[in-house]
Protein backbone atom coordinates (compact mmCIF):
# COMPACT_ATOMS: atom_id res chain seq x y z
CA UNK A 1 0.00 0.00 0.00
CA UNK A 2 0.92 3.53 -0.96
CA UNK A 3 1.57 5.84 1.93
CA UNK A 4 -0.41 9.00 2.44
CA UNK A 5 1.00 12.66 2.76
CA UNK A 6 -0.48 15.53 4.34
CA UNK A 7 0.87 18.82 4.57
CA UNK A 8 -1.43 21.31 6.73
CA UNK A 9 -0.60 25.37 6.57
CA UNK A 10 3.58 24.20 6.31
CA UNK A 11 5.87 27.29 6.27
CA UNK A 12 9.48 26.84 6.75
CA UNK A 13 11.57 30.29 7.14
CA UNK A 14 15.34 30.03 7.12
CA UNK A 15 17.74 32.55 9.20
CA UNK A 16 20.43 33.55 7.35
CA UNK A 17 22.94 36.54 7.94
CA UNK A 18 21.06 38.91 5.08
CA UNK A 19 17.76 38.32 7.16
CA UNK A 20 14.90 35.73 7.54
CA UNK A 21 14.57 33.63 4.11
CA UNK A 22 10.45 32.18 3.71
CA UNK A 23 11.30 29.16 1.55
CA UNK A 24 7.59 27.05 2.12
CA UNK A 25 4.72 29.41 2.49
CA UNK A 26 1.44 28.06 3.99
CA UNK A 27 1.31 25.08 1.82
CA UNK A 28 -1.67 22.71 2.18
CA UNK A 29 -1.88 19.82 0.06
CA UNK A 30 -2.84 16.08 0.28
CA UNK A 31 -1.15 13.11 -2.15
CA UNK A 32 -3.37 10.17 -2.02
CA UNK A 33 -2.06 6.20 -1.48
CA UNK A 34 -0.39 4.99 -4.70
CA UNK A 35 -1.00 8.57 -6.76
CA UNK A 36 2.03 9.41 -8.67
CA UNK A 37 2.03 13.05 -7.88
CA UNK A 38 3.95 16.13 -9.84
CA UNK A 39 5.65 19.24 -7.72
CA UNK A 40 6.50 21.67 -10.57
CA UNK A 41 8.56 24.88 -9.85
CA UNK A 42 11.44 27.27 -11.18
CA UNK A 43 14.69 27.20 -9.27
CA UNK A 44 14.47 28.76 -5.92
CA UNK A 45 10.38 28.01 -5.73
CA UNK A 46 10.95 25.67 -2.95
CA UNK A 47 10.26 22.43 -3.76
CA UNK A 48 13.88 21.06 -2.03
CA UNK A 49 13.26 21.90 0.68
CA UNK A 50 9.47 20.81 0.44
CA UNK A 51 10.51 17.55 0.34
CA UNK A 52 13.27 18.08 3.05
CA UNK A 53 10.24 18.93 5.28
CA UNK A 54 7.91 15.75 4.00
CA UNK A 55 11.06 13.72 5.14
CA UNK A 56 11.06 14.88 8.39
CA UNK A 57 14.99 16.25 7.75
CA UNK A 58 13.04 19.61 8.20
CA UNK A 59 11.31 21.02 10.85
CA UNK A 60 8.18 23.18 9.97
CA UNK A 61 8.44 26.98 11.47
CA UNK A 62 4.56 26.38 11.52
CA UNK A 63 2.52 24.13 10.33
CA UNK A 64 2.45 20.33 10.29
CA UNK A 65 3.11 17.14 7.82
CA UNK A 66 1.86 13.89 8.31
CA UNK A 67 2.47 10.70 6.81
CA UNK A 68 -0.34 7.66 6.58
CA UNK A 69 -1.93 9.85 9.31
CA UNK A 70 1.22 10.27 11.75
CA UNK A 71 1.76 14.02 12.14
CA UNK A 72 5.82 13.66 12.26
CA UNK A 73 5.89 17.16 12.75
CA UNK A 74 7.98 17.59 16.26
CA UNK A 75 8.90 14.07 16.72
CA UNK A 76 11.83 13.29 18.18
CA UNK A 77 15.04 11.47 15.85
CA UNK A 78 14.36 8.22 17.02
CA UNK A 79 10.84 8.22 16.32
CA UNK A 80 11.18 9.85 12.72
CA UNK A 81 13.65 6.88 11.56
CA UNK A 82 11.11 4.21 10.82
CA UNK A 83 8.99 6.66 9.18
CA UNK A 84 12.29 8.04 7.15
CA UNK A 85 12.42 4.03 6.41
CA UNK A 86 9.55 3.83 4.74
CA UNK A 87 10.71 6.29 2.01
CA UNK A 88 12.64 6.00 -0.90
CA UNK A 89 15.10 8.78 -2.39
CA UNK A 90 15.68 9.34 -6.02
CA UNK A 91 18.14 12.04 -6.83
CA UNK A 92 19.49 14.16 -9.62
CA UNK A 93 23.07 13.15 -9.63
CA UNK A 94 22.28 9.38 -8.51
CA UNK A 95 24.43 9.28 -5.17
CA UNK A 96 25.87 6.14 -6.26
CA UNK A 97 28.89 4.71 -4.16
CA UNK A 98 31.54 4.55 -6.49
CA UNK A 99 33.49 1.92 -4.87
CA UNK A 100 30.95 -0.40 -4.52
CA UNK A 101 29.27 -2.63 -7.54
CA UNK A 102 25.36 -2.14 -9.01
CA UNK A 103 24.41 -4.75 -6.42
CA UNK A 104 26.55 -3.84 -3.57
CA UNK A 105 24.03 -0.33 -3.90
CA UNK A 106 21.30 -1.47 -4.30
CA UNK A 107 21.96 -3.67 -1.26
CA UNK A 108 23.36 -1.04 1.06
CA UNK A 109 20.05 -0.20 2.80
CA UNK A 110 19.82 -3.42 3.33
CA UNK A 111 22.65 -3.94 5.00
CA UNK A 112 22.16 -0.59 6.88
CA UNK A 113 18.65 -2.17 7.74
CA UNK A 114 20.64 -5.37 9.00
CA UNK A 115 18.77 -7.92 6.48
CA UNK A 116 20.96 -10.77 6.61
CA UNK A 117 23.35 -11.83 3.54
CA UNK A 118 21.36 -14.15 1.75
CA UNK A 119 18.32 -12.65 1.72
CA UNK A 120 19.86 -9.47 0.35
CA UNK A 121 21.50 -11.06 -2.23
CA UNK A 122 17.36 -12.37 -3.00
CA UNK A 123 16.36 -9.07 -3.01
CA UNK A 124 19.28 -7.44 -4.68
CA UNK A 125 18.36 -9.96 -7.35
CA UNK A 126 14.79 -9.26 -7.77
CA UNK A 127 15.40 -5.50 -7.65
CA UNK A 128 18.22 -5.44 -10.42
CA UNK A 129 15.75 -7.76 -12.64
CA UNK A 130 13.04 -5.42 -12.00
CA UNK A 131 14.73 -2.34 -13.24
CA UNK A 132 16.47 -4.71 -15.80
CA UNK A 133 20.14 -4.68 -14.71
CA UNK A 134 20.55 -8.25 -14.03
CA UNK A 135 23.85 -8.13 -16.31
CA UNK A 136 25.57 -5.40 -14.39
CA UNK A 137 25.72 -6.88 -10.88
CA UNK A 138 29.22 -7.04 -10.34
CA UNK A 139 29.58 -3.57 -12.38
CA UNK A 140 30.94 -0.10 -10.87
CA UNK A 141 28.44 2.83 -11.20
CA UNK A 142 31.48 4.66 -13.76
CA UNK A 143 31.30 1.98 -16.41
CA UNK A 144 27.04 2.73 -16.46
CA UNK A 145 25.22 5.36 -18.18
CA UNK A 146 23.26 8.07 -16.78
CA UNK A 147 20.16 6.41 -17.51
CA UNK A 148 21.72 3.05 -16.07
CA UNK A 149 23.21 4.99 -12.43
CA UNK A 150 19.23 6.04 -12.26
CA UNK A 151 18.16 2.47 -12.22
CA UNK A 152 20.51 1.57 -9.67
CA UNK A 153 19.15 4.82 -7.97
CA UNK A 154 15.36 3.43 -8.65
CA UNK A 155 16.39 0.00 -7.55
CA UNK A 156 17.96 1.66 -4.00
CA UNK A 157 15.39 3.72 -3.55
CA UNK A 158 12.79 0.20 -3.21
CA UNK A 159 15.21 -2.26 -1.45
CA UNK A 160 13.70 -1.57 1.52
CA UNK A 161 9.59 -1.78 -0.30
CA UNK A 162 9.19 2.09 0.61
CA UNK A 163 5.35 3.44 0.77
CA UNK A 164 6.65 6.38 -0.24
CA UNK A 165 9.47 7.47 -3.17
CA UNK A 166 10.31 10.88 -3.41
CA UNK A 167 12.20 11.55 -7.15
CA UNK A 168 13.79 14.51 -6.45
CA UNK A 169 14.98 16.21 -10.60
CA UNK A 170 15.44 12.34 -10.96
CA UNK A 171 15.32 12.91 -14.61
CA UNK A 172 17.12 16.13 -14.92
CA UNK A 173 20.50 15.35 -16.12
CA UNK A 174 19.63 12.82 -18.31
CA UNK A 175 18.36 12.81 -22.07
CA UNK A 176 15.08 13.00 -23.53
CA UNK A 177 14.73 9.50 -24.55
CA UNK A 178 16.78 7.91 -21.19
CA UNK A 179 14.11 10.56 -19.41
CA UNK A 180 11.66 8.25 -20.87
CA UNK A 181 12.99 5.13 -19.75
CA UNK A 182 13.57 5.96 -16.22
CA UNK A 183 9.71 7.83 -16.24
CA UNK A 184 8.47 4.27 -17.62
CA UNK A 185 10.47 2.54 -14.49
CA UNK A 186 8.95 4.84 -12.09
CA UNK A 187 5.42 4.62 -13.25
CA UNK A 188 5.95 0.27 -13.40
CA UNK A 189 6.90 0.91 -9.52
CA UNK A 190 3.71 2.53 -9.05
CA UNK A 191 1.62 0.13 -11.42
CA UNK A 192 3.02 -2.78 -9.61
CA UNK A 193 4.13 -2.15 -5.70
CA UNK A 194 1.41 0.54 -5.25
CA UNK A 195 4.06 2.88 -4.03
CA UNK A 196 3.43 6.82 -3.62
CA UNK A 197 5.54 8.35 -5.73
CA UNK A 198 6.02 12.69 -5.34
CA UNK A 199 7.63 13.74 -8.44
CA UNK A 200 9.70 16.92 -7.49
CA UNK A 201 10.64 18.85 -11.25
CA UNK A 202 11.15 21.95 -13.18
CA UNK A 203 9.62 20.04 -16.33
CA UNK A 204 6.10 19.74 -17.25
CA UNK A 205 6.57 17.24 -19.51
CA UNK A 206 7.85 14.73 -16.75
CA UNK A 207 4.73 15.86 -14.80
CA UNK A 208 2.33 15.40 -17.97
CA UNK A 209 3.83 11.99 -18.67
CA UNK A 210 3.74 10.93 -15.62
CA UNK A 211 1.82 12.61 -12.80
CA UNK A 212 -2.26 11.98 -12.32
CA UNK A 213 -2.00 15.19 -9.85
CA UNK A 214 0.30 18.58 -9.83
CA UNK A 215 1.20 21.34 -7.29
CA UNK A 216 3.00 24.30 -9.37
CA UNK A 217 4.87 26.39 -6.57
CA UNK A 218 5.84 29.64 -6.70
CA UNK A 219 8.09 31.65 -4.07
CA UNK A 220 7.32 29.07 -1.78
CA UNK A 221 3.66 28.90 -2.28
CA UNK A 222 1.69 26.40 -4.14
CA UNK A 223 -0.33 28.70 -6.22
CA UNK A 224 -2.10 26.29 -8.15
CA UNK A 225 -2.98 22.44 -8.16
CA UNK A 226 -5.48 19.74 -9.90
CA UNK A 227 -5.65 16.78 -11.56
CA UNK A 228 -3.09 16.94 -14.47
CA UNK A 229 -5.37 17.47 -17.58
CA UNK A 230 -7.30 19.92 -15.81
CA UNK A 231 -3.71 22.28 -15.40
CA UNK A 232 -3.02 21.85 -18.54
CA UNK A 233 -6.33 22.12 -20.51
CA UNK A 234 -6.88 25.30 -17.95
CA UNK A 235 -3.98 27.08 -16.25
CA UNK A 236 -4.88 29.70 -14.15
CA UNK A 237 -1.56 31.47 -13.31
CA UNK A 238 1.04 32.72 -15.33
CA UNK A 239 3.61 30.56 -14.02
CA UNK A 240 1.24 27.69 -14.84
CA UNK A 241 0.86 28.83 -18.32
CA UNK A 242 4.36 29.07 -18.80
CA UNK A 243 5.17 26.13 -18.03
CA UNK A 244 2.10 23.94 -20.06
CA UNK A 245 3.67 26.15 -22.99
CA UNK A 246 7.06 23.96 -22.64
CA UNK A 247 5.10 21.20 -22.65
CA UNK A 248 2.34 21.96 -25.24
CA UNK A 249 3.78 24.04 -28.63
CA UNK A 250 0.19 24.46 -29.74
CA UNK A 251 -0.30 27.90 -29.56
CA UNK A 252 1.88 30.17 -31.77
CA UNK A 253 3.94 33.02 -29.82
CA UNK A 254 3.65 36.49 -31.13
CA UNK A 255 6.67 35.88 -33.44
CA UNK A 256 5.00 32.81 -35.04
CA UNK A 257 1.53 35.25 -35.46
CA UNK A 258 3.60 37.67 -37.03
CA UNK A 259 5.08 35.19 -39.59
CA UNK A 260 1.80 33.82 -40.01
CA UNK A 261 0.03 36.86 -40.92
CA UNK A 262 2.54 36.69 -43.40
CA UNK A 263 2.49 34.23 -45.22
CA UNK A 264 -1.45 33.78 -44.64
CA UNK A 265 -4.02 36.86 -46.20
CA UNK A 266 -7.10 35.42 -43.97
CA UNK A 267 -8.23 36.21 -40.44
CA UNK A 268 -6.02 33.59 -38.12
CA UNK A 269 -7.53 31.86 -34.76
CA UNK A 270 -6.46 29.84 -32.26
CA UNK A 271 -9.26 27.33 -31.45
CA UNK A 272 -8.84 25.10 -28.35
CA UNK A 273 -9.63 21.32 -28.64
CA UNK A 274 -10.08 19.30 -25.60
CA UNK A 275 -12.38 16.05 -24.89
CA UNK A 276 -15.32 18.72 -23.56
CA UNK A 277 -15.65 19.80 -26.99
CA UNK A 278 -15.59 16.97 -29.27
CA UNK A 279 -12.18 17.75 -30.23
CA UNK A 280 -11.55 19.17 -34.00
CA UNK A 281 -14.88 17.38 -35.21
CA UNK A 282 -16.65 20.42 -33.87
CA UNK A 283 -14.16 23.09 -35.91
CA UNK A 284 -15.05 21.26 -39.36
CA UNK A 285 -18.56 21.02 -38.76
CA UNK A 286 -19.09 24.31 -37.86
CA UNK A 287 -16.91 25.76 -40.82
CA UNK A 288 -19.23 23.55 -43.01
CA UNK A 289 -22.44 25.17 -41.32
CA UNK A 290 -21.02 28.61 -42.09
CA UNK A 291 -19.48 28.34 -45.53
CA UNK A 292 -16.22 29.55 -44.06
CA UNK A 293 -13.15 27.81 -45.50
CA UNK A 294 -10.96 26.72 -42.54
CA UNK A 295 -6.95 25.85 -43.26
CA UNK A 296 -5.06 24.33 -40.14
CA UNK A 297 -1.90 26.46 -40.20
CA UNK A 298 -0.17 25.94 -36.80
CA UNK A 299 -0.63 23.73 -33.44
CA UNK A 300 -1.50 20.03 -32.76
CA UNK A 301 -3.48 18.24 -30.17
CA UNK A 302 -1.72 15.51 -28.09
CA UNK A 303 -2.72 13.33 -24.85
CA UNK A 304 -2.34 14.16 -21.47
CA UNK A 305 -3.95 11.07 -19.06
CA UNK A 306 -5.29 9.31 -22.16
CA UNK A 307 -7.78 12.16 -23.15
CA UNK A 308 -7.30 14.46 -25.97
CA UNK A 309 -5.98 18.41 -25.69
CA UNK A 310 -4.60 21.10 -27.75
CA UNK A 311 -4.94 23.56 -30.14
CA UNK A 312 -5.33 24.03 -33.35
CA UNK A 313 -4.54 27.22 -35.52
CA UNK A 314 -6.55 28.02 -38.78
CA UNK A 315 -7.03 30.43 -41.61
CA UNK A 316 -10.18 31.49 -42.36
CA UNK A 317 -11.31 32.51 -45.23
CA UNK A 318 -15.00 33.80 -46.24
CA UNK A 319 -17.50 36.63 -45.84
CA UNK A 320 -16.95 38.31 -42.83
CA UNK A 321 -20.58 38.37 -41.89
CA UNK A 322 -19.99 34.56 -41.56
CA UNK A 323 -16.68 34.36 -39.97
CA UNK A 324 -18.14 36.72 -36.92
CA UNK A 325 -20.70 34.27 -36.86
CA UNK A 326 -18.82 30.99 -36.88
CA UNK A 327 -16.67 32.73 -34.11
CA UNK A 328 -19.51 33.35 -31.78
CA UNK A 329 -20.34 29.97 -32.01
CA UNK A 330 -17.00 28.21 -31.83
CA UNK A 331 -16.73 30.72 -28.58
CA UNK A 332 -20.14 28.89 -26.90
CA UNK A 333 -18.16 26.07 -27.19
CA UNK A 334 -14.31 26.16 -26.62
CA UNK A 335 -11.67 28.64 -26.35
CA UNK A 336 -11.29 30.88 -29.32
CA UNK A 337 -8.31 33.73 -29.67
CA UNK A 338 -8.23 35.71 -32.84
CA UNK A 339 -4.98 36.94 -33.95
CA UNK A 340 -6.94 38.98 -36.86
CA UNK A 341 -5.27 39.62 -40.21
CA UNK A 342 -2.21 41.29 -41.80
CA UNK A 343 -3.91 44.47 -42.18
CA UNK A 344 -5.59 44.36 -38.54
CA UNK A 345 -3.74 42.28 -36.32
CA UNK A 346 -5.37 41.80 -32.85
CA UNK A 347 -2.46 41.46 -29.95
CA UNK A 348 -3.20 38.00 -28.31
CA UNK A 349 -0.17 37.56 -27.21
CA UNK A 350 1.89 38.99 -23.37
CA UNK A 351 4.16 41.33 -23.01
CA UNK A 352 6.84 38.47 -23.34
CA UNK A 353 5.42 37.22 -26.48
CA UNK A 354 3.71 33.69 -24.56
CA UNK A 355 0.23 33.11 -25.89
CA UNK A 356 -2.36 34.29 -23.03
N1 LIG B 1 19.29 25.76 4.40
C1 LIG B 1 18.93 26.92 3.85
N2 LIG B 1 19.34 28.09 4.36
C2 LIG B 1 18.97 29.26 3.83
N3 LIG B 1 18.18 29.39 2.75
C3 LIG B 1 17.73 28.27 2.17
C4 LIG B 1 18.09 26.98 2.69
N4 LIG B 1 17.49 26.04 1.90
C5 LIG B 1 16.81 26.72 0.96
N5 LIG B 1 16.94 28.04 1.12
C6 LIG B 1 16.32 29.09 0.28
O1 LIG B 1 14.95 28.81 0.17
C7 LIG B 1 14.46 29.06 -1.14
C8 LIG B 1 13.87 27.80 -1.74
O2 LIG B 1 14.91 26.87 -1.99
P1 LIG B 1 14.68 25.39 -2.52
O3 LIG B 1 16.03 24.76 -2.66
O4 LIG B 1 13.69 24.71 -1.67
O5 LIG B 1 14.05 25.65 -3.95
P2 LIG B 1 13.91 24.68 -5.20
O6 LIG B 1 12.61 24.99 -5.81
O7 LIG B 1 14.16 23.28 -4.76
O8 LIG B 1 15.07 25.16 -6.14
P3 LIG B 1 16.24 24.29 -6.81
O9 LIG B 1 15.56 23.48 -7.85
O10 LIG B 1 17.16 25.33 -7.37
O11 LIG B 1 16.84 23.49 -5.70
C9 LIG B 1 15.65 29.63 -1.90
O12 LIG B 1 15.60 31.03 -1.85
C10 LIG B 1 16.85 29.11 -1.12
O13 LIG B 1 17.96 29.95 -1.28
Amino acid sequence: MGATVSLRGVTKDFDTPGGSIRAVDNVSLDIGSGEVFGIIGYSGAGKSTLVRLINGLETPTSGSVAIDGQVITGLPERRLRPVRAGIGFVFQQFNLLSSRTVAGNVGFPLRVAGVDKRARERRVAELLDFVGLADKAQQYPDQLSGGQKQRVGIARALATKPSLLLADEATSALDPETTRDVLDLLRRANDRLGVTIAVITHEMSVVSYLCSRVAVMEMGHVVETGPVYDVFADPQRPVTRRFVGTALHDRPRADVVARLRQRHSGRIVTVAVTDQNGSSTLLTERLRHYGVDGAVIHGGITEIDSRPLGALTVELVGLDSAIEELLSDLRRHTDVVDHGTAQNPIDSTDEDGDPR
